[in-house]
């Protein structure tokens, strides 16, 4: 099975490196010019993952049509871009694994969503799970969920992605993959807040348990499943994106916690934090299906400016309740 893929960031880059083991020739499609020639002249991606030496059988490419030849591509743009890219060129029956984190803003639809409009007739799958790109690339073990309707298909992608140290565990729950991937990058904005503003570790983990238990009612509304929302895709990627300042949702958070503005922290960044752009997105899709997600709207409330006493006080003073769900 040849991979292309869709993405020269840090994440697309990692994952042509572990489609690339045993010397499997990868076609990747990169926005910049310069990732393009970094990786076909010297096998390493300034840009988005310098540190890493990348496979010679890694050929990047301007051309988005070369990767109709592929036998499936991986989607690597962030959420809000995989609609343009998907819309420049037609993959007809071509798998397309979506491996973004995000809700489109405007449609509020998931990627897989997107992908299924603007390429109706490609089967969809969805890569994800607790997988900072440095770490895979530099292959570090890491353990992902890859989830699609055809259980087949799903099978075969497994394991022609798996690699020694990169696990992938087959699902049928492709809505919950996403969701999870999606709502965790909002609430570690929320627990980089908490570093920032030096609110302790308890605050941490009890915005950690709250905000899953959002993210599981949120899934739950959607059909997922909650085995899922428990797994790999939604409670792996949650702590690990909590944890560390290797995230750039966690790290967007603790700029907002130390006073900063988002709109100075997110100008002139060439790295995507997904989670800005989901979160408003997110309380909106929420609150429309009455969905009661306070972390999250507080997560919108620091982006918007709100100081962040106010918000914690505003949370710490809801009306106790019991925790079930
Ligand atoms: N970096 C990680 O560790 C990691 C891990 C798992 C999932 N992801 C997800 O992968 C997706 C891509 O993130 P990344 O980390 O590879 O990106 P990145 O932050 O390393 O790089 C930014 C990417 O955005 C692209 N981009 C910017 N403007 C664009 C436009 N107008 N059209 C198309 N592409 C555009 C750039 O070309 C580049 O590929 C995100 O949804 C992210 O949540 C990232
Ligand atoms: O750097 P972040 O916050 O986009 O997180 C990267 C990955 O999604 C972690 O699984």
């Amino acid at each position: 099975m040849k991979i292309g893929v869709i993405g020269g960031g840090a994440w697309g880059t990692a994952l042509a490196q572990v489609a690339a083991q045993g010397a499997a020739p990868v076609i990747l499609w990169a926005r910049e010019p310069e990732v393009v020639h970094s990786i076909n002249h010297h096998h390493v991606n300034e840009l988005f993952l310098s540190s890493v030496p990348l496979s010679p059988t890694i050929t990047a490419t301007d051309d988005l049509d070369a990767l109709r030849a592929v036998d499936a591509v991986l989607v690597v743009a962030p959420a809000q871009h995989v609609r343009a890219v998907l819309s420049a060129t037609d993959f007809g029956s071509t798998p397309l694994v979506l491996c973004a984190k995000g809700i489109e803003a405007g449609t509020r639809m998931l990627v897989g969503e997107v992908a299924r409009e603007a390429q109706p007739n490609a089967p969809i799958a969805v890569l994800s799970g607790p997988t900072f790109a440095h770490e895979v690339a530099a292959g570090l073990p890491t353990a992902v969920t890859l989830a699609c309707e055809d259980a087949a298909l799903g099978v075969a992608l497994a394991e022609r992605l798996a690699a020694p140290t990169f696990r992938t565990y087959a699902s049928d729950d492709v809505i919950g993959a996403e969701i999870g991937g999606a709502v965790k990058n909002v609430l570690a904005i929320g627990c980089g807040v908490v570093e920032g503003a030096r609110l302790g570790q308890n605050a941490r983990s009890a915005l950690i348990a709250r905000g899953f238990a959002e993210m599981t009612r949120f899934g739950l509304a959607r059909g997922a499943r909650a085995e899922t929302m428990a797994g790999l895709s939604g409670l792996g990627d949650l702590v690990l994106t909590c944890s560390s300042t290797s995230s750039r949702n966690f790290s967007l958070g603790v700029g907002l916690g130390e006073g900063r503005s988002a709109r100075e922290l997110l100008s002139d960044r060439r790295t995507v934090a997904e989670g800005a752009f989901t979160a408003p997105v997110l309380r909106d899709a929420a609150a429309e299906a009455g969905i009661d997600m306070p972390v999250c709207e507080a997560v919108c409330a620091l982006l918007d400016g709100a100081p962040v006493g106010d918000v914690i006080g505003a949370l710490l003073s809801r009306p106790l309740r019991e925790e079930r769900g």
